[in-house]
């Protein structure tokens, strides 16, 4: 199967990269064990990576992953290839491992839109939602929350608008994947040369979602889910599906529990509205404790702000706190703040 790079979503972003290079392009679909697929106007080939960029590697985000651009070289006539070079990335999500390791990892590169899934059923959670949020604010992809179930909720406006209480700006749709309801205002942003990452945890219906989107090619989507212990479709691992038309879509598996990863830099995007609060306070440094005229508390008191979303705030502070101690600061942070100045590109 051929692509073209726009199909591929292909972008001056990446075409500046590649000025005067003798190497290939293409993109990077599956990454297992340092085994990569790469998709490109040539074709699928199997790569490993060049040798040097293997131990030159730092962390997992000097090695390439699903979304990646990079360059490389075709071995012989038939598939196999190697990576000589992963090109600067435009957005990347990443979480800490679940466990106690203080380590990253990396879910997919170069997303535009991640649609943050969650069903409007007894699941539905707002402390959980300004995680993932936070998490897409530190990728520096665009989020929408794509509320799921709404056939099984009686107050879906309620709801919809405490998702916009604690996300200000950001688009919150409610969808019936059973009936189609509601996605009359999600295909708009389903755009050309746009890849699209669905997050959530397992069983709000992302895979549901993904059939309704993409009717006509979910064949091959179906291919790589494997069934579980009870009969269910799951998806076992990340992957880059091309649908066409510039849509492309990273599927990524359910996840139990979210670590976060991050500098912390977004913390502003995330919790807007405390930061603001947070401006009036006596105390530059007040943390919002016993201070007095603290301006936090007092919003507060006055119901202008959740008493909940301050603890979430400072448990994800915390978590960030502890992350940063074992974290090379230096080169973490430094690649935060280029994908920050992307962000305002
Ligand atoms: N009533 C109703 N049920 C839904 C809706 N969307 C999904 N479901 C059901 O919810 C269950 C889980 O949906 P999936 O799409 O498999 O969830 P998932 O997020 O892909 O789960 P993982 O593959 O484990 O990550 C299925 O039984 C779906 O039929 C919806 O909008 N309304
Ligand atoms: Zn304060």
């Amino acid at each position: 199967m051929n692509y073209t790079l726009q199909d591929l979503g292909f972008s001056p972003y990446f075409e500046d990269q590649i000025k005067g290079s003798l190497l290939k392009v293409g993109r990077v679909a599956t990454a297992t064990n340092e085994q990569y697929k790469i998709f490109s106007p040539d074709g699928v080939f199997h790569a490993t990576i060049l040798g040097k960029i293997r131990y030159l590697a730092e962390g997992v985000r000097d090695l390439p992953c699903v979304g990646d651009w990079v360059l490389y070289e075709q071995l012989g006539y038939d598939d196999h290839a190697i990576i000589h070079q992963i090109l600067e990335r435009k957005s990347l999500l990443s979480r800490k491992v679940p466990g106690n390791e203080q380590k990253e990892q990396i879910m997919a590169s170069n997303v535009d839109t991640v649609f943050l899934v969650n069903a409007l059923n007894s699941d539905f959670n707002l402390r959980r939602m300004e995680r993932y949020l936070f998490l897409v604010y530190e990728s520096g992809a665009t989020p929408v929350f794509v509320l799921t179930k709404k056939d099984l909720c009686e107050n879906v406006n309620d709801k919809i608008s405490s998702v916009q209480s604690i996300a200000p700006g950001v688009a919150v749709v409610a969808v019936d994947s059973i009936t189609g309801n509601g996605y009359e205002q999600i295909l708009p942003l389903l755009s050309t040369g746009k890849t699209v990452s669905l997050l959530g945890s397992s069983g709000v219906g992302k895979s549901s979602m993904i059939n309704r989107l993409f009717e006509r090619d979910i064949q091959r989507i179906k291919e790589v889910r494997h069934q579980d212990d009870k009969g269910k479709h799951t998806t076992t691992h990340r992957e880059l599906f091309v649908l066409g038309e510039g849509r492309i879509i990273i599927d990524t598996p359910g996840m139990r529990e979210l670590q976060l990863w991050g500098t912390g830099d977004t913390m502003f995007d995330a919790f807007q509205d405390i930061e603001e609060f947070a401006n009036h306070c006596q105390f530059t440094d007040c943390k919002h404790q016993t201070e007095p005229k603290c301006a936090v508390k007092q919003a507060i008191e006055d119901g202008k702000l959740d008493e909940d979303r301050l603890n979430s705030y400072r448990k994800l502070e915390r978590e960030l706190i502890r992350l940063e101690r074992k974290e090379k600061f230096g080169t973490h942070r430094a690649n935060k703040l280029q994908y920050k100045d992307m962000k305002k590109r």
